[in-house]
């Protein structure tokens, strides 16, 4: 079902059922440059700069992870994507069509392409779970027949198919938060929009909603943009991410190399607890004086087959360091490999041969500083 017509519509987003296979809709695919496309936005509330030159776009069929810390603008950026807010200045499309100036009744065919997934999940307590789902569409005024016939197969595809006639007091969060991204689902939006999605559950039911939301990204090819304060939740499951402070996004890209090689302070603050770190008792002896052992970081990004470079190193240079801290990460086809080695500083021939040797591997080698031997 799409509730574009296809004059309206620059491309069809939602290509496949809810069962995953391809619908008569692939005939209506076009290429386009993005599901959502922000060009110069800013908006400004009094002296608050909430969205400052924001350019992002959304690609047919991405995970775009966007992260920022509270009070960085997402919610404004948002309310724009559902034309609840008015840019000042800038152009946002939805599937290529401006939306700034559009008004209420031309914003209400728009937001029916936007599928929202809220942090507290939005559901009406006196509805029945096929019900909550049924609501999108029965607004849209599909026949009774075809409509439990589409929430049946939507709450199969969220694993809820028994639950159907529960209300939601009788749910747990993940299962609300199922019943949320059914509910968001129902009108085969082109945008899936999820809103600290999983900020108000539980690490385990997380993890299983982050697991439902790529699956439906693979089985439904549905574009999603996911708001979230944490970056654990961006690596799970974000092809790539945009970081947001203060009205500005300071830093995008893929996810493997955002996490690889973090170029802004905000990034590296957030990625602190996912990173290996120096361990404390090195980390507070470490000095710029050269004496007892050189302290060297090395990050790395490539290939899942390359993850092994820290064994390959272990054996081209066995007695030459001491492995500190490290940690392989496989974030989609990627390996990030980051460690810290100490080296005698009075063995300069081996610490050179070794560092040549790293960076030969295309690793990026940092010299943090030197500690005393009996660190
Ligand atoms: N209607 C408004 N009037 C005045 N200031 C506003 C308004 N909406 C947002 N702001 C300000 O704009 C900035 C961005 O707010 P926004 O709610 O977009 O941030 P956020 O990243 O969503 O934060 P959080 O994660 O805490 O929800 C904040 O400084 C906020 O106080």
């Amino acid at each position: 079902m799409t509730l574009f017509s296809d004059a309206e519509a620059p491309f069809t987003a939602a290509t496949r059922d809810v069962s995953g296979n391809a619908t008569a809709q692939d005939c209506a695919v076009r290429t386009t440059g993005g599901v959502v496309r922000l060009q110069h936005v800013s908006r400004r509330f009094g002296q608050t700069q909430a969205l400052r030159n924001v350019s992002l776009t959304v690609q047919k069929g991405e995970i775009l992870g966007l992260i920022g810390r509270s009070g960085a603008g997402k919610s404004t950026l948002i309310r724009c994507l559902n034309g609840l807010e008015q840019p000042d200045e800038g152009v946002i499309e939805i599937e290529g069509r401006d939306i700034t100036g559009l008004s209420e009744k031309q914003l209400q065919t728009v937001r029916s392409r936007v599928g929202m997934v809220f942090q507290h999940f939005n559901l009406l307590s006196a509805k029945t779970v096929a019900q909550n789902v049924a609501l999108p569409l029965k607004i849209a005024g599909m026949a009774k027949a075809q409509r439990q016939q589409r929430v049946a197969d939507l709450l199969a595809l969220v694993g809820l198919a028994d639950k159907a006639h529960h209300y939601p007091a009788a749910l747990s969060g993940g299962q609300k938060q199922r019943v949320g991204i059914a509910r968001a689902l129902a009108a085969s939006p082109a945008l899936l929009l999820c809103d600290e999605a999983t900020s108000a559950l539980d690490p385990e039911t997380t993890r299983s909603i982050l697991t439902l939301l790529k699956s439906l990204n693979q089985k439904l090819g549905i574009t999603i943009l996911l708001i979230t304060h944490e970056m654990e939740v961006i690596k799970s499951v974000a092809h790539r991410v945009a970081v947001i402070d203060a009205g500005e996004i300071i830093e995008q890209g893929p996810v493997w190399q955002v996490f690889a090689h973090p170029q802004a302070g905000l990034t590296r603050t957030l990625l602190r607890g996912l990173l290996p770190q120096l361990p404390e008792n090195i980390a507070a002896r470490i000095c710029a004086q050269k004496q007892g052992e050189a302290i060297y970081s090395v990050h790395f990004a490539g290939e899942d087959a390359q993850g092994d470079l820290l064994t390959r190193f272990a054996c081209a240079f066995p007695d030459t360091f001491r492995l500190l801290q490290g940690g392989i990460d496989h974030i989609g086809h990627y390996a990030v490999v980051h460690f810290f080695i100490a080296i005698p500083a009075d063995h300069i021939a081996d610490e050179q041969r070794a560092i040549r040797w790293l960076q030969a591997q295309q690793a990026q080698v940092e010299l943090m500083g030197y500690v005393a031997s009996d660190a």
